[in-house]
C-alpha cells in the first residue's frame, strides 16, 4: 500500500510576539496562510519494522531528526503500530527558509500514515500530535488560513485571504529559527494590528492586508543578514504591493494582485536570487480524505 501526500508552505501575514516564556519558547500571536508551493511526500509500507527516510536533497536528513520520521515514530509508539516505512520526501520548498518546510513534511506523514495504518484520528487529533514534534506543524496539518497563538500550535481558523500572487525570494543563506528568537529584544518590539489584520481579511480588503503586513522577526534577521533587506528593496523596486519576510526567514515574500504584474517580479528578482517561485495563496484547509 502506498499513500501520497502533498505538504505545502506556509508564510505569516503577520508575527508578533508577546513576551517570551517561562519554558523558553515565545507567546506568539500569527497570521498564516498555505500557498501553492509544496513538497511530495509518499508513504510505501515496508515489510519490515523501520522507518526510512528517502530524500534526494543534500540539506534534508534521512534519520531521526528529519521531522517527518519524527512524525511516524511519534504515532508509531503512541498506538503501538508494528510495521515499517519508507518516507519519500520530494522537496520544493527551500529549507531553513522560514516556510516551515520540514513541519510541513511532517504533518503530511501525520495525515498519511493516519489513513495508511486506519487510525481513525481527527484532524484535531493530529494536529495535537504535531504540536509535540514543533510549533508550526499543528497549522500545517490543517492548512489554510489561520490565527495561530500559544507557542504557535493554538490555531483558530480564519476566512481565506482574497486571491493574489505571491513572489517568494529565498537567498542561498539558511536561518536558524532559535537563533532568531533568541537575538529578539522582545521590550523593543513595535507590534503588527494582528485584528486590523483579521478584520481586513475578513472584508476581502487586499489594499489594508497589504498596509498591515508585519513581521517582528525581521528586523533581527534583517540585523543579522542584510541581503536580506536588499531583496526586499529590490521587490519593491519591481512592483509587489507589500513586501515582507515569512517567519524567522530568510526568504522575502511578495504580493502581487494583478497577474499582468508577476512576469517583471519575477523575472526582476531572477536576477538576485537563485530560489525565486510565483505561486497563488492556497485558500482551502485539509481534509481527511
Ligand atoms: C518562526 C515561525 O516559523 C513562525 O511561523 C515559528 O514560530 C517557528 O516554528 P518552528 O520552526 O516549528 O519552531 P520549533 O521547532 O517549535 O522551535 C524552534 C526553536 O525556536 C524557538 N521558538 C519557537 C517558537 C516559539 N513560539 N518561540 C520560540 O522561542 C525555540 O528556541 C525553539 O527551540
Ligand atoms: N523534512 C524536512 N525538510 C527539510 N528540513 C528538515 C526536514 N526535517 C528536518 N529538517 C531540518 O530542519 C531544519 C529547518 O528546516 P525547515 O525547512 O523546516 O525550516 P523552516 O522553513 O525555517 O521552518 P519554520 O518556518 O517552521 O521555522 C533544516 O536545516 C533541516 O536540518
Amino acid at each position: 500500500m502506498r499513500v501520497l501526500e502533498k505538504a505545502p508552505a506556509k508564510i505569516n501575514l503577520s508575527l508578533d510576539v508577546l513576551h517570551k516564556r517561562e519554558d523558553g519558547f515565545h507567546e506568539v500571536k500569527m497570521i498564516m496562510t498555505t500557498i501553492d508551493l509544496a513538497d511530495r511526500v509518499e508513504l510505501i509500507e515496508l515489510p519490515f519494522e523501520e522507518i526510512r527516510i528517502v530524500s534526494h536533497n543534500r540539506f534534508v536528513p534521512d534519520d531521526q531528526r528529519n521531522l517527518a520520521y519524527q512524525a511516524a515514530k511519534l504515532l508509531k509508539d503512541r498506538y503501538h503500530i508494528r510495521k515499517g516505512i519508507s518516507i519519500s520526501i520530494t522537496k520544493t520548498i527551500p529549507v531553513a527558509a522560514g516556510l516551515a518546510g520540514g513541519s510541513s513534511d511532517a504533518a503530511a506523514t501525520l495525515r498519511g500514515l493516519n489513513r495508511l495504518w486506519n487510525l481513525g484520528l481527527t484532524l484535531d487529533e493530529l494536529a495535537a500530535l504535531g504540536a509535540e514534534i514543533g510549533s508550526d506543524v499543528s497549522f500545517c496539518v490543517y492548512g489554510g488560513t489561520a490565527l495561530a497563538t500559544g507557542r504557535g500550535e493554538i490555531i483558530h481558523h480564519i476566512d481565506p485571504p482574497p486571491h493574489c500572487w505571491v513572489v517568494l525570494a529565498k537567498p542561498s543563506i539558511g536561518v536558524s529559527t532559535a537563533d532568531v528568537y533568541k537575538n529578539l529584544n522582545v521590550h523593543a518590539i513595535k507590534h503588527p494590528n494582528v485584528e486590523g489584520m483579521i478584520e481586513a481579511i475578513k472584508d476581502c480588503d487586499y489594499d489594508r492586508i497589504c498596509r498591515l503586513m508585519g513581521n517582528v522577526l525581521e528586523s533581527v534577521t534583517l540585523h543579522m543578514h542584510p541581503e536580506v533587506a536588499n531583496i526586499k528593496d529590490q521587490m519593491k523596486r519591481f512592483g509587489a504591493d507589500a513586501v515582507m519576510m515569512s517567519g524567522s526567514g530568510p526568504t522575502v515574500f511578495g504580493l502581487v494582485q494583478y497577474e499582468s504584474r508577476l512576469p517583471r517580479v519575477y523575472n526582476g528578482l531572477r536576477g538576485f536570487c537563485d530560489q525565486v517561485f510565483a505561486v497563488r495563496m492556497l485558500g482551502e484547509r485539509n481534509s481527511l480524505d
